[in-house]
């Protein structure tokens, strides 16, 4: 696809003419810039774009952008050079990239994989579609303004199903209209599950890639797989899977990071047996600034134990300043003697390990899923850039150096999703 732009054309003698005080036009592509109130705006300045008025901008252009600020520009586009057409393409909403190691090689019709069937494709597409249209505008808008995801894009994942196969494959997406029946939630399998965390990582935004219901896919596991109470267990999956609420795994302290047996969150039982008193601290939790439940560690004097607590008397939460965005929703958590009801212990008092280590098991293989296809990302974006950009008058790609460096990449890239398809 090329990109879309006004019909009106002209020639290159009347671009020619366009560079006075008031009018600043150039041609990017054979596409026709009129740029005369855009001047202040421009982040590079308004002298480079005079030093071009009337040209043909298109070298000096792709030697300092990506292709994408056209897309976010398209207004200031009036039309095209006449008899000319436009060389370059615009990625299309829901399709392939052409870049070459841009996909995965299931994805290319030279190669076959004995892992995929027609469903994970079916699956793919939708999710592609989705995430283009849907996931990528909020999370550029996130990643840059810190705010929340919204509840929106959050109503539209819930209806389409895209929350309950976050968690992957279980009785949980039976019955479950998945993304307009792209595949049957009694067939979902590890391989759908890897599509979906592969997908839905490629708008590229690190921060909101967790501010987007990380804490729900590592901690409602703890629900679905260790709450002995069913009709609890059904309400909390509702209210999340519908989006009303939100929820986090909180067992990292200021005290003990990956130490989990050394927390000093401590949950006392009353002496009547039907509570828990909880006094502590939590740091780093994904999404807990706007989380309604808490999947939380504690020291239960004999072991560590895992409580399901709803937000409530006692509970605050206060956000982390972090390296990458605050869409993250990265946070500091008090209890300061909250009551939770005995009926919220998930899985066995003391034996609290076990519910956090099974947790591990999706959590890192979702991680795994998700930072290999982040690499790919990488490798399609050097790539396109050692194209673009001139250095002493060579592309990149020019230099033995950079392809070396490229081919490296890309090897790595492959035999990571190679690997990681085994596991799967
Ligand atoms: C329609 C045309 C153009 C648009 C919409 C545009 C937009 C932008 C934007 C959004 C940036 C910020 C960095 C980025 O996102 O890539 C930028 C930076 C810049 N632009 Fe443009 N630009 C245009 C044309 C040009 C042209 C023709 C030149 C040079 C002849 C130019 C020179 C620069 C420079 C020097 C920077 C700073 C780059 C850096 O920080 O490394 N721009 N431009």
């Amino acid at each position: 696809m090329t990109l879309q732009v006004p019909s009106k054309t002209f020639t290159r003698a009347e671009v020619a003419k366009r560079k006075t005080e008031d009018s600043v036009w150039f041609i990017i592509d054979t596409v026709v810039y009129d740029v005369s109130e855009f001047l202040d705006a421009h982040p590079g300045g308004e002298a480079v774009l005079r030093q071009v008025a009337g040209t043909d901008a298109t070298v000096a252009f792709y030697n300092l952008h990506r292709h994408e600020v056209l897309q976010k520009y398209s207004d200031l586009a009036i039309g095209t050079i006449e008899g000319e057409k436009q060389s370059i393409l615009t990625p299309e909403v829901g399709g392939l990239s052409p870049v070459p190691y841009a996909e995965p090689l299931w994805l290319r019709p030279q190669f076959k994989s004995p892992y995929y069937k027609e469903s994970h494709r079916r699956l793919q597409r939708a999710m592609r579609e989705f995430t283009d249209k849907y996931i990528t505008p909020v999370a550029l808008d996130c990643e840059r303004s810190g705010e929340y995801i919204n509840q929106e894009l959050i109503d539209r994942m819930a209806k389409a199903g895209v929350l309950h196969m976050r968690m992957g494959p279980g009785k949980h997406l039976h019955g479950v209209n998945l993304l307009d029946g792209a595949v049957d939630g009694r067939e979902f399998d590890y391989f759908h599950d890897l599509v979906m965390s592969q997908e839905g990582v490629r708008p590229g935004c690190r921060g909101f890639q967790d501010g987007n219901m990380a804490g729900m896919v590592i901690g409602l596991t703890c629900v679905l797989n260790f709450c002995k109470d069913p009709a609890m267990k059904k309400r909390v999956c509702d209210e999340v899977f519908s989006g009303k609420k939100k929820i986090c795994l909180a067992i990292t302290e200021a005290f003990a990071g990956s130490d989990v047996a050394g927390l000093r969150t401590t949950a006392v039982k009353t002496p009547d047996g039907k509570h828990y008193i909880v006094n502590g601290t939590k740091k780093w939790i994904t999404n807990g600034v706007f989380s309604d439940y808490f999947v939380t560690g504690v020291n239960t004097g004999k072991g560590l134990s895992v409580l399901l607590i709803p937000r409530g008397e006692g509970v605050e939460t206060k956000p982390i300043k972090t390296s990458y965005s605050p869409t993250a929703g990265t946070t500091y958590i008090t209890f300061d003697n909250v009551k939770v009801p005995v009926e919220n212990l998930l899985g066995e008092e003391h034996k609290g390990i076990y519910v956090i280590l099974s947790n591990f098991n999706h959590e890192r293989w979702t991680m795994a899923c998700g930072t290999i296809r982040y690499m790919r990302l990488v490798v399609e974006e050097s790539l396109k850039w050692a194209h673009q950009r001139l250095v002493f008058k060579k592309r990149l790609i020019d230099q033995p150096v950079i392809r070396q460096k490229l081919a490296k990449m890309i090897a790595l890239c492959e035999s990571h999703q190679s690997w990681l398809e085994t596991i799967t």
